[in-house]
């Protein structure tokens, strides 16, 4: 079986309604990376924070999965692929259009941290500073997000699935985000061929083998097909 590492960004939910983060009405147009999405941020003002993932917790959960998504759950089920899709996503369409091997490697809006004793439960639709831990009851609650100066999760699986490929994808990224955002040097040193898919060029375009551009529900089902 052919063995296919998929990485995913913002890009592939952008036609589900999410908005991603670099457009022009892009998340970061409204709050400073600083702010919302760093540890230090989050211990300036939690509350902000919590407002923050909360209302992208409610709008993640008011999607849908589009065409993307559920293209690449039926090459995951077709029995002829090995598919891993390693998403930086933190909404759960991939899951919800039907893939069941899925790495966030930014972590999950539908998941809560402990930032004291390390418990992980699912997250309620709304957080706050004072909600206590389940286990330790300290206020020490915040979404299981990886923020910017964070190791991101699962990174040896990661990167041991992707020099085993025998084909990298990235779909829907900018390509402005690291360590993901290496990947593709990363493949291209273990000798696996990489593509493209993505509205338009990326900062990493040029890395790649092939690159095709067009809308994700329209080029990733053309793709798997
Ligand atoms: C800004 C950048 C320069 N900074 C970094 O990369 C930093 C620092 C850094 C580390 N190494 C470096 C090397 C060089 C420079 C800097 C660094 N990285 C980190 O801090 C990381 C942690 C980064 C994770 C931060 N958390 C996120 N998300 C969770 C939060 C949240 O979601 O709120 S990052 C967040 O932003 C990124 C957004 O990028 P995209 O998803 O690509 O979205 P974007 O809007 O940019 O682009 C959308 C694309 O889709 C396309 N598109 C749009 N519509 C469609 C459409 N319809 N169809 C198809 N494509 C479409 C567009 O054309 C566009 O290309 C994603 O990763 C997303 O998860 N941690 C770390 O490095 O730890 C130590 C370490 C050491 C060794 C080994 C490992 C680790």
């Amino acid at each position: 079986m052919a063995k296919i590492v998929i990485l995913t960004g913002a890009g592939i939910s952008a036609e589900s309604g999410i908005r991603t983060f670099r457009a022009s009405d892009g998340l970061w147009e409204e709050h400073r990376i600083e702010d919302v999405a760093t540890p230090e941020g989050f211990m300036a003002d939690p509350g902000l924070v919590h407002r923050f993932y909360n209302a992208r917790r409610a709008a993640a959960a008011a999607a849908a999965p589009n065409a993307a998504h559920r293209a690449l759950a039926e090459l995951e089920q077709d029995g002829r692929h090995e598919v891993l899709v390693v998403t930086q996503n933190v909404d759960d369409l991939h899951e919800r259009g039907g893939s069941a091997n899925v790495i966030h490697m930014h972590g999950t809006l539908t998941g809560a941290l402990c930032h004291s004793c390390g418990h992980r439960w699912p997250a309620p639709a709304e957080m706050a500073p004072r909600d206590p831990c389940p286990a330790c009851q300290k206020p020490a609650t915040r979404p299981d997000i990886v923020w910017f100066g964070e190791m991101p999760y699962q990174m040896e699986e990661i990167w041991t699935a992707l020099r085993a490929a025998d084909l990298f994808v990235s779909i829907g990224t900018s390509g402005n985000v690291y360590p993901a955002a290496g990947f593709v040097a990363d493949a291209g040193h273990a000798g696996v061929p990489t593509l493209e898919l993505n509205l338009e060029p990326s900062a990493g375009s040029r890395y790649f083998d092939e690159a095709r551009h067009g809308p994700a529900t329209a080029i990733v089902p053309a793709w798997v097909r």
